[in-house]
């Protein structure tokens, strides 16, 4: 089948389901999601072994965890979600019933990247079909294990009616988006996310941008270092740094800047080894490319004066790049313009607080900032300062994994929010519903005498 024939397909049903695709039936297409993830668990290692080198453990925590909390969390929730909810009248609408009815958006399309490849396809997917909806899926090629096995869970456990994957790449998806579509959720760059978006201009669908970009990290005055080397590690180098809220670079106060870099160097070794490329802890990048963009990243840095604290081996044949770090990039390098997206790690001393704000803001608007401190005055100072997707304290990435925190970026990291109740409401068209009981409108109504200026008058008084 053509992307067109998929779409025409599925949008086919649209009608049917807003009444048909109950709260029980979606709840049943949830649960056998999850029981066909949990049955497949050794396939899903195995395809994101061959994709990516992804340890196990990463595996778990950060494709399959994910999914399941929010099958579960979404199947808890969803009766409160999807419940008309009736409004107070404002002043001017006295004698109304108001009611708000979240209803599916219909047919929609979901794009996603290589570098969370199970998750942030099927993770959206738990949203669209909580909200009613049916769902193409376009998975990355670039992950092309993890693609095909998402056709076979969508072929083995999903309704065909319901849910279609579409596998293929630049080209198919450019077929895709030309399909109007009621709603587009697209997870990966802000290049392509702008493609998205023009391509939604055509149809007027709407969209969810969850795109990436540099997150900064700042260590406060005082912050402990060890501490925050270990965050800091966990967050840049799992997934070997291809995690689009990967702490980017690390602004440090210049006096700690030796004694963090020498505990991110201990972490390091404390958590892949001497030598990490044997490390059964530590994943492989996602292809050729990446890998010499990476490289030239690195060398171009180095070249231009930074320092290497550790790591820079590198083996093209492995997709390997080791848990590196420098200090002294010079801001013209490219490692300081565009993101990162791999294990490099620059460290920036700062000297003042406000320069390191002063360049935040200059950047594009992060999808993370995180901060080390203990010192609430200055977690509010610059959460308040500072504008991100979110922000972390004392903490890295996990933010990703409370669904009761909407997910999303702002600018140039994204638009619209996903997870919990807010990936609910990206899929949904809340629509109000207006009832008259007893409005008094008909004094507002033509011909227009002295009458109805009297009144028009005493009803702008009522409201101000
Ligand atoms: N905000 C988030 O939740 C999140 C999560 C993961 C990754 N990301 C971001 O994604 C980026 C890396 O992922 P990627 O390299 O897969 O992104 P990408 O934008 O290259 O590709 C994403 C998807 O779009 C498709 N695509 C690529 N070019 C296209 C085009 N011209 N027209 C239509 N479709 C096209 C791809 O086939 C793929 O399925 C990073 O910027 C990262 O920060 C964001």
């Amino acid at each position: 089948m053509t992307p067109a024939e998929v779409y025409t397909q599925l949008a086919a049903g649209d009608a049917a389901r807003r009444t048909g695709f109950t709260l029980a039936k979606r709840r049943a297409v949830l649960a056998k999601l999850a029981a066909e993830l949990r049955a497949r668990e050794s396939e899903i290692m195995a395809a994101l072994a061959a994709d990516l080198g992804k340890p196990p453990v990463e595996v778990r925590i950060s494709e399959i965890i994910p999914i399941l909390s929010e099958i579960r969390h979404t199947t808890k929730h969803l009766k409160r979600w999807a419940k008309p909810r009736r409004v107070w009248p404002t002043l001017s609408m006295l004698g109304t019933r108001g009611t708000i009815r979240p209803e599916p958006k219909g047919t929609v399309l979901i794009i996603a990247p290589w570098n969370y490849p199970l998750c942030l396809a099927l993770g959206s997917l738990v949203s669209a079909i909580a909200a009613g909806n049916a769902a193409v899926i376009k998975p990355s090629e670039l992950a092309p294990a993890t693609s095909a096995l998402i056709a076979q869970i969508a072929a083995a456990a999903l309704p065909a009616d319901l849910v279609a994957v579409v596998e293929g790449g630049v080209e198919v998806s450019t077929e895709l988006l030309a399909q109007p579509f009621d709603h587009i959720f697209f997870t990966g760059s802000p290049a392509v996310g702008r493609v998205v978006m023009a391509a939604a201009a055509k149809t007027l669908a709407s969209v969810t941008l969850e795109l990436g970009g540099k997150s900064p990290v700042i260590l406060g005055p005082g912050a402990n270092l060890q501490k925050a080397a270990r965050m800091v590690a966990w967050g840049k180098f799992q997934n070997a740094g291809q995690t689009c809220i990967a702490p980017d670079h690390v602004y440090v106060p210049r006096a700690d800047q030796a004694a963090f870099t020498q505990a991110l160097r201990a972490e390091i070794a404390k958590m892949y080894g001497a030598t990490p490329e044997t490390s059964r802890s530590f994943a492989r990048l996602i292809g050729a490319r990446h890998f010499s963009r990476l490289k030239g990243l690195l060398d171009e840095a180095l070249a231009k004066g930074a320092t290497l604290i550790t790591g820079g081996e590198a083996e093209e044949a492995a997709r390997y790049l080791a848990p590196t770090v420098l200090t002294d990039v010079p801001g013209e390098a490219a490692l300081m313009r565009e993101e990162i997206f791999g294990p490099v790690l620059p460290v920036i001393a700062y000297d003042a607080l406000e320069t390191v704000l002063a360049e935040i803001e200059a950047g594009e608007k992060p999808l993370a900032l995180y901060l080390f401190t203990k010192d609430r005055a200055l977690i509010n100072r610059i959460s308040a300062a500072t504008t991100s997707g979110g922000v972390g304290v004392n903490v890295t990435l996990a933010h990703f994994l409370h669904l009761n925190l909407p997910f999303g970026g702002v600018g140039n990291s994204g638009l619209g929010a996903a997870h919990g109740r807010w990936g609910f409401a990206a899929f949904s068209h809340e629509k109000p519903i207006l009832e008259n009981r007893f409005a008094v409108l008909d004094p507002l109504m033509p011909p227009y005498t002295k009458m109805s200026a009297r009144f028009a008058k005493a009803v702008q008084k009522l409201v101000g």
